[in-house]
């Protein structure tokens, strides 16, 4: 079943557009679950800490120096000539596209909203060290139960490829939902245009704000990846039945074992997804009039 921004009969329904949100969230909860079998590795985060990278004149961090070979690869592919995909590295930094063109119809207004520094900074400052915590601490109960003491080794496992590798996995499908909220505000602003033009002709992000934010949809979401996260982050033995390692002090009492810490996931996208989604929406409204006449104003108007 194809379910992207171009194959639907109308990509700015609503009900579509969200489906699509929903879609995402498995890939971000199934990446974050990946990502969390691997330590934090620390090093990986932190410009000028490995030599190699600065004899060969890279000064950024090891997830920088990734994105931007990854990223130059996928921009000659034209990655990010699509409405949906924008890169973590500045754009003057990349290669053109070798394809030209992009056959994708002109579905948004034009604007340059990039809100992946954002993303970037809370990602590695917050969300990665909140999932491999409660894989090291999973780790250190198991070990504990073993008799084993110490966790320090699970803080840096030397996987730097592989670790880089699952970030940037993650930043995109967390760039690409939040990004999304393009096409959500594109789609609510001509369901209604004459509702969010004073606001946009007299700045006003608060009443923009208010009129994007749906308080019972934000509600579903989360719910839905509370569900989500229990149901897939449990870790599932080979006789198909969740993993359990026995509660220290306590007799032939156990507690099952998880991929992933659930509370996380509601927490990446209550403090940072949700709210960096509106602030791509209010922003796109902001600019949805620049450059049009008064007249093609005034006829959006009666709409
Ligand atoms: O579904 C919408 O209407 C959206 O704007 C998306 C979203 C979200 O990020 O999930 C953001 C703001 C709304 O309050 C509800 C949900």
């Amino acid at each position: 079943m194809q379910n992207n921004y171009m194959t639907s009969e109308d990509p700015l329904d609503l009900e579509r557009i969200r489906s699509i949100l929903i879609r995402l969230e498995d890939t971000i909860i199934f990446a974050l679950i990946e990502r969390a079998q691997f330590s934090l590795n620390s090093k990986i985060y932190e410009r000028g800490a490995f030599q190699e990278l600065k004899d060969i004149g890279f000064d950024g961090s090891w997830l920088e120096w990734f994105l931007k070979e990854t990223e130059s690869f996928q921009a000659k592919a034209r990655r990010y000539t699509s409405p949906d995909e924008y890169p973590f590295t500045p754009a003057d930094q990349l290669p053109p596209p070798i394809l030209s063109g992009n056959g994708i119809p002109k579905i948004l207004f034009p604007n340059k909203i990039n809100v992946n520094p954002s993303i970037y900074a809370f990602y590695t400052r917050s969300v990665v060290p909140r999932i491999t915590s409660q894989a090291t601490l999973e780790l250190a109960s198991v070990k504990r139960a073993k008799g084993i003491v110490g966790t320090s080794e699970y803080e840096d496992d030397g996987n730097y490829g592989s670790t880089a590798t699952l970030d940037i996995e993650l930043l995109q499908a967390i760039s690409k939902r939040v990004h999304y909220g393009k096409f959500v505000a594109e789609s609510k602003f001509r369901s209604s245009p004459s509702t969010f033009i004073p606001h946009i002709l007299k700045p006003n992000p608060t009443a923009l704000a208010e009129l994007i934010t749906k308080p019972l949809v934000e509600r579903a979401v989360l719910a839905r990846l509370f569900k989500k996260a229990s149901l897939y982050g449990q870790d599932i033995g080979a006789d198909g039945e969740p993993k359990r390692v026995p509660i220290i002090g306590e007799n032939n009492e156990y507690q099952k074992l998880w991929k992933l810490d659930v509370e996380s996931v509601r927490e990446l996208f209550e403090r940072w997804i949700i709210p960096l989604t509106k602030e791509v929406e209010v922003e796109y409204l902001l600019h949805r009039l620049d450059g049009l006449s008064q007249e093609q104003i005034d006829n959006l108007s009666k709409k």
